[in-house]
């Protein structure tokens, strides 16, 4: 079995790892850093059934809205492509979109549309951040802390049939705000938890070279999310996040400390090994 993470290997291979180790690409136009993401998102695989189309176009958006927050930027502009199954589709996820877009400051500027046997659809997203607040997912030192933004775990809680949290699975909310504020205040890594807290772990730690050291205790938890759901679980956008302890509280983020940061490359809860596990794509062949 191998997964999205194995062929992003593949990829690493051929345009480099520094291309492959955030949750954005970062290019230098003059003096801006201009900060751009893209997503695919399809039915079978992140539209649970029962979802509106408005919230199909709303969840497209957030998904890389959140990225582009999770580098420091501020998102400017969104694209959406969308495969139709069906074309009366397309209104209600144009508006969806737009107005997820208009409530985090970005411009639904353009996109693409075709015919697909499956709705899939890809938004990419463009924002602008200075030198000095841009965040990648390769400055968490031995010694700060791990922290993460918002509950997790209460998408997934969705997922496994928790009727209240229903709007957190299918009308995400991007910590766009929180990741600019976290940026200002000198954070030294960032990266969203949108495959859930222990992939995110993991990817943190691979591009860091560093380990980590949570603990169970520490998760926040809403109510009726177990720490299971909140470490293994996607689909919240949270941010997460590594500093030196001078840093918190930022004024205006509510977040919680889960750990520490250190120099032994492991992932560990309270002492024990964290399953490399989360929201992943899966194909059954060997490549
Ligand atoms: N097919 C690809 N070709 C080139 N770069 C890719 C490809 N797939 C992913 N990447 C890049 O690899 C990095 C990590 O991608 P990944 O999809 O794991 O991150 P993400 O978008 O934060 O996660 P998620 O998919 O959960 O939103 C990103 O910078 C992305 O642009
Ligand atoms: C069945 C189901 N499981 C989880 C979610 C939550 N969810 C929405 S987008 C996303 C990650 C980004 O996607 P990608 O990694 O494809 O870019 C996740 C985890 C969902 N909507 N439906
Ligand atoms: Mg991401
Ligand atoms: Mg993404
Ligand atoms: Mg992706």
């Amino acid at each position: 079995m191998v997964d999205d993470r194995d062929l992003l290997k593949v990829v690493s291979g051929i345009i480099g790892e520094e291309r492959t180790s955030d949750d954005c690409c970062m290019i230098k136009v003059g003096d801006d850093n201009i900060i751009l993401s893209t997503d695919m998102l399809h039915e079978s695989t992140d539209f649970p059934r029962g979802m509106t189309d408005w919230q199909i176009g709303w969840m497209s958006a957030a998904v890389t809205l959140s990225d582009v927050a999770s580098c420091g930027a501020v998102p400017l502009a969104l694209l959406l492509a969308a495969g139709l199954d069906e074309p009366e589709r397309i209104s209600g996820i144009t508006a969806g979109a737009k107005d997820c877009c208009e409530r985090f400051g970005a411009e639904l500027a353009g996109g693409d549309i075709d015919f697909h046997s499956e709705l899939t659809i890809v938004t990419t997203g463009i924002g602008r951040v200075e030198d000095e607040y841009y965040k990648t997912r390769r400055g968490a030192k031995p010694g700060d802390i791990v922290c993460v933004t918002g509950t997790p775990g209460c998408a997934g809680a969705a997922l496994e049939g928790s009727e209240r949290y229903w709007k957190n699975l299918v009308e995400p909310l991007p910590a766009v705000r929180e990741g600019r504020l976290l940026a200002v205040a000198g954070v030294s890594s960032m990266m969203d938890v949108s495959d859930g807290i222990a992939l995110s772990l993991y990817d943190l730690s691979g591009s860091s070279c560093v380990g980590f050291e949570i603990s169970m205790d520490n998760l926040p938890l809403s109510p009726g999310v177990s720490p299971e759901m909140a470490l293994y679980s996607g689909g919240d956008f949270g941010l997460l996040f590594t500093c030196g302890r001078d840093i918190l509280p930022v004024t205006g983020v509510d977040c919680t400390v889960i750990g520490v940061v250190t120099d032994s490359g492991e992932v560990l809860c309270d002492g024990v090994l964290v399953e490399r596990r989360g929201y992943s794509h899966r194909w059954m062949e060997e490549i």
